[in-house]
C-alpha cells in the first residue's frame, strides 16, 4: 500500500473553495481524504504540471481541478481549486515565494492582478499612490516581490483595492498603513515587526517556511469539515501569524495580549486554551481555567470554545466567570452559609443605613464604601496593621493614622452588621475567596499536605482589564507560578469597571512576556477613525504601571462615513432613531442594536419603539432577551457583543460623562478623572460594537467626548 500524504490548505484557497457550490465543496472535502490516504490514488490523476517541477494537479470532480505545491516527499500544499479548463491556460500566472521578512509562503493569482492594473497605460497626469517610498523600503516593510511592479503603477483607491483583493495578508497590510499616511518607521515598527520570522529565511527551504506562523494553513480534517459546513466562522481555522504566534509560543510565566477591540484577543485566548488542551495528558479532569468578567461574556466564551474544539476540548476546561468562581471557593469551605449576595452598588446604601443606625455623622458612606471597596478588600488587607501601611492609589484625598484607624473599626462594625442582616457583596465574597486560596496554596508550598494541590494547571483570563485585585490573588493562588501558568487577554481602553491593577504587586509578573494585536477584524477603518478621535487625550495604562496605547491599530475593512446628528429635546432624537430604523429597514434578525447610557432611556426608547409597531429586545446581564426585534441596551450591557448597524444615543452632556461625577471635580481630583476615563471607554466599546455602520445622536449640547470635529460631520 502506498503511503498517504500531508496536505495543507493555503488560506487563500480557502477562499476560491467558499465560491464553490455545495457539491462541489463536497468534492473537495471528499478529494483531500482520499488524499492524504494515498496520493498515487489512481482516481486522483495527480500529475506534474508542465513547466514548473513544484506545481501539481489532481482531480477533484468531473470539472474540478486541484493545483497544489509539492513541498516535500510526502507533503503538499493546496493552493487553489479551478475549473478543469482553466488549470491548464496560464501557469505562469501563479507566483508562490518565501516571504523574506515573515519566512511565510506566499501564493499569488497574478492573472487579476494583471487584468485590472499592468497593461494599463498610466495617463500622465496621475500621480502614482506609493511615489515617495522606494522598491528597497517595499521590500523591507515585506510587500510581495512579484507585486512590487504592480504596486508602482497604482494611482487611485480602485485600483488599491483591486491589488489588494488579491495580494498576501503583509502586502495589504503594509499598503494600507502606508496609505493612511504612516511612516515608513512606523508601518515598519506597527505591521512589520510583529510578524518577522525569529529565525534565519532560507527562501528556498518551502518545508521550514511551511510550519512558520506567517504561512496561513489548516491541515485538520475537522477545520476542513466545518470550513465546508453551513456554520463556518474563519476564526476557527485560520489565524493571523501574529495571533498564531501568541497561540503556539511556550512562554515561561504570566503573559499578557492587549490590543484595541475587534483584534481578535478573545479569539487567541480561545485557540490558547485548544493548543494548551492538545498539550495535556489524557484524562477526565479540568486543568484549565478560562474565565472572564461577566456572566453573559463566560456564556459566550463556552459556545465558541464548543465552536472551536467541540464536547472533548470542553470536557477539559473550567469555563465559569469571576465572581461565580470566587463564590464557590467560599462555598466549598463554608458549606451552606446562606447570606444573600448584593450588587455592590447597593452596598453604599446599606453603608447609609449602618452610618444613620449608629449616628455616625463624621464620615459620608460614599467615602467608606470606596474605601472599603477598593483598599480593604480590593488588596485583600486582613488586619488593622496591613491596613495602616497599604497604599491607596488613586483614592484621592490622604488619610492619617489615626482617620485609617477609625475607619478600620468602623468597617469591622459595618460587615458585622451586613452579616446580621445575612447579605454579603461580590467584593466581599471575592476578597473571602482570594484570602482563602493563598493559604491553600502556602500549604501547598508547605508540602503539609500532598493531597491538596493546585486547582489548575493553566489559566486564561479574558476582559483582564475588569479584573480588581483581589480577583487576581485568587487566581495567582489557583496555579503553580512557571511555564504556560497564566495568559491574559484584555484592552484597558475598554475598562468599564473601576478596577485598577498592578499585577506586579500582585504577584504575576508579565514583564517581558507582553503583546499587542493590532488589526480590527471586526469593524471599518471609517468606524475606528471616529473611535479613536473619541479617545482623544486620554492615558491608559497597561495593566502593569506602564501605559498603554493605541498606536497601529487599524483594519482593513471599508464603509460608509458613520452619521453624528444632534436634536433640540430628547423626544426629537427618539424620533431620529425611529427614522434611522426605518432607513436600515427596521431588521429584527438582531443585525441591528440601539445603546443609550441610563436604563430610563432603554426603557423609553423601547416604550417609543414598541408604540411604533416596531419589535425590541432588551439585553440583560445574560445577553439579548431572545426572540426576533432590534436589541436595546445600556452601554455596559455591550461588552463583548457585535452588531452589524449600531445606533449610539444620548450621547449628550450630563449623560456622556456622567453629570453626578461633576461632585468629584474638585474634592477627589483623581476620582474625577477615573470615573470620567470610565465613561468614556463606555462609549468607546459601544462605538467599536459596530461592524458595518454606526449613528451617534445625543440632544442638547453634545458629549465632550465628541470633538468638534465629529460633532461637525452633522453638516457636512
Ligand atoms: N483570525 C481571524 N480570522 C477571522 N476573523 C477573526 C479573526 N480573529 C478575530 N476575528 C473576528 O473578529 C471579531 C473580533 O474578535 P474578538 O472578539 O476575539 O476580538 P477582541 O479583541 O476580543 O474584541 P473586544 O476587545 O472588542 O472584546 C470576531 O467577529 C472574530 O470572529
Amino acid at each position: 500500500m502506498s503511503a498517504g500524504a500531508t496536505l495543507r490548505t493555503l488560506v487563500s484557497a480557502e477562499k476560491e473553495i467558499m465560491k464553490l457550490s455545495r457539491t462541489d465543496k463536497g468534492a473537495v472535502y471528499e478529494f483531500q481524504h482520499k488524499f492524504r490516504q494515498n496520493p498515487n490514488n489512481p482516481g486522483l490523476h495527480l500529475k506534474q504540471l508542465k513547466g514548473d517541477l513544484k506545481l501539481w494537479s489532481a482531480r477533484v470532480s468531473a470539472d474540478i481541478r486541484a493545483i497544489m505545491l509539492h513541498i516535500a516527499d510526502h507533503e503538499y500544499l493546496l493552493i487553489d481549486v479551478k475549473s478543469r479548463q482553466a488549470v491548464y491556460d496560464d501557469l505562469d500566472r501563479y507566483s508562490y515565494k518565501v516571504n523574506r521578512i515573515t519566512g511565510g509562503i506566499e501564493v499569488i493569482d497574478l492573472e487579476p492582478v494583471g487584468d485590472s492594473i499592468i497593461g494599463r497605460l498610466l495617463p500622465p497626469e496621475a500621480e502614482p499612490l506609493f511615489a515617495t517610498i522606494t522598491d528597497a523600503q517595499l521590500l523591507e516593510l515585506g510587500v510581495a516581490e512579484p507585486l512590487l511592479a504592480h504596486v508602482r503603477s497604482v494611482t487611485n483607491d480602485e485600483e488599491l483595492l483591486a491589488l489588494l483583493e488579491l495580494a498576501p495578508q503583509l502586502t495589504t497590510d503594509v499598503l494600507l498603513a502606508l496609505y493612511d499616511g504612516k511612516s515608513y518607521d512606523q508601518v515598519r515598527a506597527q505591521v512589520t515587526d510583529p510578524v518577522r520570522a525569529e529565525d534565519q529565511v532560507d527562501p528556498d527551504d518551502l518545508l521550514a517556511a511551511l510550519t512558520r506562523p506567517a504561512t496561513q494553513v489548516t491541515s485538520a480534517d475537522e477545520a476542513l469539515q466545518a470550513m465546508l459546513g453551513e456554520s463556518f466562522d474563519r476564526w476557527q481555522i485560520f489565524l493571523h501569524p501574529t495571533q498564531r504566534r501568541l497561540v503556539e509560543r511556550p512562554t515561561t510565566g504570566a503573559t499578557q495580549v492587549g490590543g484595541g477591540p475587534g483584534t481578535g484577543k478573545t479569539i487567541v485566548a480561545l485557540h490558547r486554551v485548544a493548543h494548551l488542551a492538545a498539550m495535556l495528558k489524557p484524562g477526565t479532569d479540568k486543568p484549565i481555567l478560562l474565565t472572564t468578567f461577566s456572566r453573559n461574556l463566560a456564556a459566550d466564551l463556552r459556545t465558541r470554545l464548543i465552536a472551536l474544539g467541540g464536547q472533548e476540548l470542553l470536557a477539559r476546561v473550567d469555563i465559569v466567570n469571576i465572581d461565580k468562581l470566587a463564590n464557590q471557593v467560599v462555598t466549598e469551605y463554608k458549606a451552606g452559609y446562606g447570606n444573600q449576595v448584593v450588587d455592590d452598588n447597593q452596598a453604599v446604601d446599606h453603608w447609609r443605613t449602618f452610618l444613620a443606625e449608629i449616628g455616625e455623622k463624621k464620615w459620608e458612606a460614599e467615602f467608606l464604601n470606596a474605601e472599603w471597596v477598593h483598599v480593604i478588600l480590593g488588596q485583600v488587607l486582613n488586619s488593622r496593621n496591613d491596613y495602616f501601611t497599604a497604599r491607596r492609589p488613586a483614592r484621592g484625598r490622604p488619610i492619617v493614622r489615626e482617620e485609617r484607624d477609625e475607619i478600620w473599626r468602623l468597617t469591622e462594625r459595618f460587615t458585622a452588621w451586613l452579616d446580621k442582616q445575612r447579605v454579603w457583596t461580590w467584593r466581599q465574597i471575592a476578597a473571602e475567596a482570594a484570602r482563602l486560596e493563598m493559604e491553600r496554596a502556602k500549604r501547598i508550598e508547605a508540602g503539609a499536605d500532598p493531597t491538596v494541590r493546585h486547582r489548575y494547571r493553566h489559566v486564561v483570563v479574558d476582559e483582564a482589564q475588569d479584573l480588581s485585585a483581589a480577583h487576581w490573588k485568587m487566581l495567582r493562588a489557583m496555579v503553580a507560578v512557571g511555564s504556560d501558568d497564566m495568559f491574559l487577554v484584555g484592552d484597558t481602553h475598554q475598562r468599564i469597571y473601576d478596577n485598577h491593577v498592578t499585577l506586579s504587586n500582585l504577584g504575576i509578573d508579565i514583564r517581558g512576556r507582553s503583546a499587542r494585536l493590532t488589526l480590527s477584524y471586526r469593524t471599518t477603518r471609517e468606524i475606528l477613525a471616529v473611535a479613536l478621535e473619541m479617545m482623544t487625550g486620554e492615558v491608559y495604562d497597561d495593566l502593569d504601571g506602564g501605559e498603554d496605547g493605541l498606536a497601529g491599530y487599524r483594519s482593513l475593512l471599508r464603509g460608509g462615513r458613520p452619521v453624528f446628528q444632534g436634536a433640540g429635546t430628547w423626544a426629537q432624537e427618539m424620533a431620529m432613531i425611529a427614522a434611522q430604523l426605518r432607513v436600515w429597514g427596521n431588521p429584527v434578525d438582531g443585525s441591528v442594536a440601539i445603546c443609550v447610557p441610563t436604563r430610563d432611556l432603554v426603557a423609553e426608547v423601547t416604550a417609543k419603539l414598541q408604540d411604533d409597531g416596531v419589535q425590541v429586545i432588551e439585553i440583560g446581564p445574560d445577553g439579548p432577551n431572545g426572540g426576533e426585534g432590534v436589541h436595546v441596551g445600556t452601554m455596559h450591557r455591550f461588552k463583548g457583543l457585535e452588531y452589524q448597524r449600531m445606533i449610539i444615543a444620548g450621547v449628550g452632556d450630563g449623560l456622556v460623562p456622567r453629570q453626578m461625577i461633576n461632585q468629584y471635580r474638585d474634592v477627589e481630583p483623581k476620582r474625577y478623572q477615573r470615573e470620567r476615563q470610565r465613561d468614556r471607554s463606555l462609549l468607546f466599546v459601544a462605538a467599536t460594537r459596530a461592524r458595518d455602520e454606526l449613528a451617534v445622536f445625543w440632544h442638547g449640547t453634545p458629549s465632550p467626548f465628541l470633538t468638534h470635529r465629529l460633532v461637525r460631520q452633522q453638516a457636512a
